[in-house]
C-alpha cells in the first residue's frame, strides 16, 4: 500500500484545480511563475481553512517541538487537545498524511499550535476484517488496555477457552541518535508518546520545491512503543515476558526484530555484556521459573542456534555444512540441527556468545558490526507440574529471531559478495512481507516456501503460536524512508490473526478411585528409594568394619576373611598360612602374647560382626527383591488399569505432538534426524571449525560488546512491495 501519493500531498482539492484551469497551463509554460503563484494560492487556501480546521490539531504537531516552552494555558489548551485526540482515537483513520504550509515550515522548522495547516488523507483501504476493526479499535490510547497486558489476555483466554487464535502483538523501539548522526546533523524524525504512539515527520529538503518545504507527518499506534530512552528489562518484560509465560503454559511462542539495518535489532534481542537483550533475559527467566514450577525437579531446556544466510541455513553452535529444511507434523525443522541441553543462564549466554562468534557479519555504512544474516535461536522447555490430581508435562518452545537489516544496493558495478547478500536479505524480507500481506487479506495460500526464512517464521507468523513483533527504528531524519517502511510493516502486522494456539502439555489424571492406590503408590516408591538407600548404607558400614579388620589384624595376622568383593568361593574355607614372623614367633614375650589374643578376640568380634552383617544383607536384598517384584506387579496392575480408563481420564490435550513422542522426550525436542550431534557444552569449542567459516569467505563476529554509533544511513526502504 502506497504511503500517500503526490495527489493527496498537494493540499490542494481536486475540485478547486478544476476550477482554474488557465493558471495550470501557466504553471506548465513558465514553472517558476507558476510556482509563486502556487504558494499565493496556497497561501490563500491556508488562510480560508485555518479557522475550520484549528480544532483539529493532530498531536503529532504539538510534539514537533520539543523545546518549544508553552505558557500555562497553552498548556492547558494542547492538554485539552490531547485529549480529544486520544477520545477519538478509536474513530480517527489509523494511516494519517499531515501537511503543514510552507510558511510554517520556514518560519519555525516545526510549526505552532496556533498557525497550524493540517489535512489528512484519508486510508487508501478501508480495513476489511473485523479483526483489524476490533484492533483499529484497540489502538485508542486506553480504550481496552491492550498492550503490555494483551499476551495476558491472550493466555488467558487461552486459559478458559482452549483454543483461539491470537493477534500478534506489535512493539516499536525506537533507538537513541548515533554518534555520527548528530555530527551529521540529523534531525529527530520520530516522537514517541505515551508509550503508544508514534509520531513520524518528514522534514523536507530545502532544494526541494515540488514539494514546498511541506512538513509531512504521520501518526502510528502500537501495542506500546518504546522511546530511546527505554531499558532492556523494561523492554522485555513488556514484550517477551508473558510470551515465556505461555511457553511455560506448553504454548509455543516467537519473538522477532524486524527493522533497517542500523536500527537496533540485534541491540534489542541480544544487547551487551552490560545491558543483555531479550534473548538472555528471557531465558533467565525460563530458567528460574521452572525451576519454582517443576514438580519433580526434572525439565530439560534445549537450544538450538541458526542463520539464514544467502538462502543457506547454517547451525550456529556447530558449523558446518548447510542445513537442509523438512517439514514433518511438528512443522518445520533444519535437518542435523544440533541441540544443546543447556543447565544454566551462565551457559546459556556461552552458548550465545559462541554461535554469535559464528555469525555472519560485515561492516555497512550504517552499522560496523551490520548482521548480513537472519539468525533464529530457539529454545524448547519440557517440565512436569501437578496440580490436586494431576502430574502434566508440558512442553514449549520459544524463537526468538534476530532479523538482518536491508540495505539498499549500492550503485556498483561490481557484484560484490556484499550485494548478493543484500540481495538475498531483501528476497526474505520481500518473501516476508508478502507472506504478510496474505495473512492480511485471508488468502488461502501463504507463500511461506518463497524463502528459507519464511519457511522457519512458518509457525511464528500464522501459525499455532503467540507472536511478538519488534520493529526498530532510528530517530534520524536521514533514515525516515526505512523508518516509514518499518512502520508500515509492522502495522501491517498487526492485523495478522495466528491460528489457534494449541497447548502441549500431556495432564494425566487419577480418578477418584485411583486416587487412593495411587498414594499407595507414591508411597511404596518412596519406600522402595529408602530401602535402597539404606542397603547402601549397610554396604558402607560392612565395608568400613572389614577394613577396620584388616587393620587391626595387619601387619600380624592376615584378615581372617576376606572382603565379599574379593573373595573367591572357596575364601571361607581356606587356611591361612602363618608366617614365621607373623604371630607365633619364637621371641613372644608375655606382654605380646597378651596384646595378641586382645588383638584375636577384636579380630573373632569384627569377624562375627562382619558375618552378621553380611547375613542381614543378604536377607535384606532378598527382601528387597521380593517387595520390588510386588511393587512391580502392582504399578504395572495400576497402568494397565489407567490405560483401560484412558479415554475417560485424560484430560490434557497435545496439540501437535503424539503419545508416542512423549515416550522419549528427547526424541521430540529434536528433528526427525537422530540426535547424534547432541553434545554437551565441553564439547562446543572443539566443534568450531572457523576453517570453514574462513573457507566461505564470510566475516563473523563477536557480538555482545558495545558497538560503535551508527553513521548515516543510505539505505532505502526493505521491501517496497505494493500493500
Ligand atoms: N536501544 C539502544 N540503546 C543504545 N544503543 C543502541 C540501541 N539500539 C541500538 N544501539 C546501537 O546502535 C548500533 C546498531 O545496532 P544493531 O547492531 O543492534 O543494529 P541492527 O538493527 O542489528 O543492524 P543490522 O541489521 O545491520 O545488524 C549498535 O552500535 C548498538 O549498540
Amino acid at each position: 500500500m502506497p504511503v500517500s501519493t503526490r495527489s493527496q500531498l498537494s493540499g490542494v482539492r481536486p475540485g478547486e484545480q478544476c476550477q482554474s484551469p488557465g493558471r495550470r497551463h501557466s504553471f506548465l509554460r513558465n514553472p517558476h511563475q507558476g510556482l509563486k503563484e502556487k504558494m499565493k494560492a496556497l497561501t490563500l487556501l491556508y488562510e480560508q481553512h485555518r479557522q475550520p480546521l484549528a480544532p483539529s490539531h493532530h498531536p503529532s504537531i504539538e510534539l514537533l517541538d520539543s523545546n518549544r516552552k508553552n505558557s500555562g494555558e497553552d498548556q492547558k489548551k494542547e492538554q485539552e487537545v490531547v485529549r480529544k485526540n486520544r477520545d477519538r482515537a478509536a474513530v480517527i483513520p489509523r494511516k494519517k498524511t499531515i501537511l503543514f504550509s510552507k510558511n510554517e515550515a520556514k518560519e519555525n522548522k516545526e510549526p505552532k499550535i496556533s498557525d497550524r495547516f493540517a489535512a489528512y488523507s484519508m486510508p487508501r483501504k478501508v480495513a476489511t476484517a473485523a479483526v483489524a476493526a476490533s484492533r483499529r479499535t484497540s489502538m485508542g490510547s486506553v480504550l481496552d488496555g491492550r498492550g503490555m497486558m494483551g499476551i495476558k489476555k491472550i493466555n488467558e483466554e487461552l486459559e478458559t477457552t482452549g483454543d483461539i487464535g491470537s493477534q500478534i502483538m506489535v512493539f516499536v523501539r525506537l533507538r537513541p541518535m548515533g554518534k555520527k548522526e548528530e555530527e551529521t546533523g540529523s534531525r529527530t524524525c520520530v516522537r514517541i508518546v505515551n508509550k503508544r504512539d508514534v509520531y513520524l515527520t518528514e522534514f523536507a529538503s530545502e532544494t526541494d520545491y515540488l514539494r514546498l518545504k511541506r512538513v509531512r507527518g504521520r501518526h502510528f499506534c502500537f501495542d506500546a512503543s518504546f522511546p530511546e530512552s527505554t531499558s532492556q528489562q523494561e523492554v522485555y518484560s513488556t514484550t517477551t515476558a508473558e510470551l515465556v509465560e505461555g511457553v511455560l503454559r506448553g504454548r509455543n511462542g516467537s519473538v522477532f526484530c524486524y527493522g533497517a539495518t542500523g536500527a537496533g535489532k540485534t541491540y534489542t534481542m541480544l544487547g551487551t555484556i552490560e545491558n543483555p537483550g531479550v534473548m538472555v533475559l528471557a531465558i533467565k527467566d525460563l530458567f528460574s521459573k521452572i525451576r519454582q514450577r517443576c514438580f519433580d525437579g526434572k525439565h530439560s531446556v534445549l537450544l538450538s542456534y541458526l542463520e539464514v544466510y544467502n538462502e543457506t541455513v547454517r547451525d550456529l553452535l556447530s558449523p558446518g555444512r548447510p542445513l537442509v529444511l523438512r517439514e514433518d507434523k511438528q512443522g518445520i525443522i533444519a535437518a542435523g540441527l544440533t541441540q544443546y541441553r543447556a543447565y544454566s543462564t551462565d551457559e546459556v549466554m556461552q552458548l550465545l556468545l559462541q554461535g554469535n562468534r559464528n555469525r555472519t557479519t560485515e561492516p555497512t555504512r550504517v552499522n560496523e558490526t551490520s548482521s548480513r544474516s537472519h539468525a533464529i535461536l530457539q529454545v524448547v522447555a519440557e517440565y512436569q507440574v501437578k496440580d490436586s490430581v494431576n502430574v502434566i508435562t508440558r512442553l514449549g518452545k520459544l524463537s526468538l529471531i534476530d532479523l538482518a537489516g536491508s540495505e539498499r544496493a549500492l550503485a556498483t558495478d561490481l557484484r560484490t559478495q556484499r550485494s548478493i547478500e543484500g540481495a538475498n536479505i531483501n528476497r526474505s524480507l520481500l518473501a516476508l512481507s508478502s507472506c504478510i500481506n496474505a495473512l492480511v487479506e485471508g488468502k488461502r495460500h501463504i507463500p511461506y516456501r518463497n524463502s528459507k526464512l519464511t519457511q522457519l517464521l512458518k509457525d511464528s507468523l500464522g501459525g499455532p503460536c503467540n507472536t511478538v513483533m519488534i520493529a526498530n527504528i532510528s530517530p534520524s531524519n536521514l533514515s525516515f524512508n526505512e523508518t516509514q517502511n518499518t512502520l508500515h510493516w509492522a502495522d501491517r502486522a498487526k492485523e495478522i490473526r495466528n491460528k489457534a494456539c494449541s497447548v502441549n502439555e500431556e495432564a494425566v489424571q487419577i480418578p477418584e478411585f485411583e486416587t487412593e492406590q495411587t498414594k499407595l503408590l507414591l508411597e511404596l516408591q518412596k519406600q522402595n528409594s529408602e530401602l535402597r538407600q539404606q542397603a547402601v548404607r549397610l554396604q558402607e558400614k560392612l565395608f568400613i568394619a572389614q577394613a577396620h579388620a584388616l587393620v587391626s589384624n595387619s601387619p600380624q595376622q592376615p584378615p581372617p576373611t576376606s572382603s565379599p568383593l574379593i573373595s573367591t568361593p572357596h575364601s571361607t574355607n581356606r587356611k591361612h598360612k602363618r608366617s614365621i614372623l607373623g604371630g607365633g614367633n619364637c621371641f613372644s614375650t608375655p606382654d605380646s602374647m597378651k596384646t595378641r589374643t586382645a588383638n584375636e578376640r577384636i579380630a573373632q568380634d569384627l569377624q562375627k560382626r562382619v558375618m552378621e552383617l553380611e547375613t542381614e544383607i543378604e536377607r535384606l536384598k532378598k527382601e528387597h527383591v521380593v517387595q520390588l517384584k510386588q511393587k512391580d506387579d502392582f504399578i504395572r496392575g495400576l497402568i494397565a488399569k489407567q490405560g483401560e480408563g484412558k479415554c475417560k481420564s485424560r484430560v490434557g490435550k497435545r496439540g501437535s505432538l503424539l503419545k508416542e513422542d512423549l515416550k522419549s522426550p528427547t526424541h521430540r525436542f529434536t528433528s526427525p534426524q537422530p540426535i547424534a550431534k547432541k553434545r554437551s557444552f565441553c564439547d562446543i569449542s572443539a566443534a568450531n571449525s572457523p576453517s570453514v567459516i574462513a573457507a566461505n569467505g564470510r566475516k563473523t563476529r563477536s557480538h555482545v560488546a558495545p558497538q560503535s554509533p551508527s553513521a548515516p544511513s543510505m539505505l532505502l526502504p526493505l521491501a517496497s512491495a505494493k500493500l
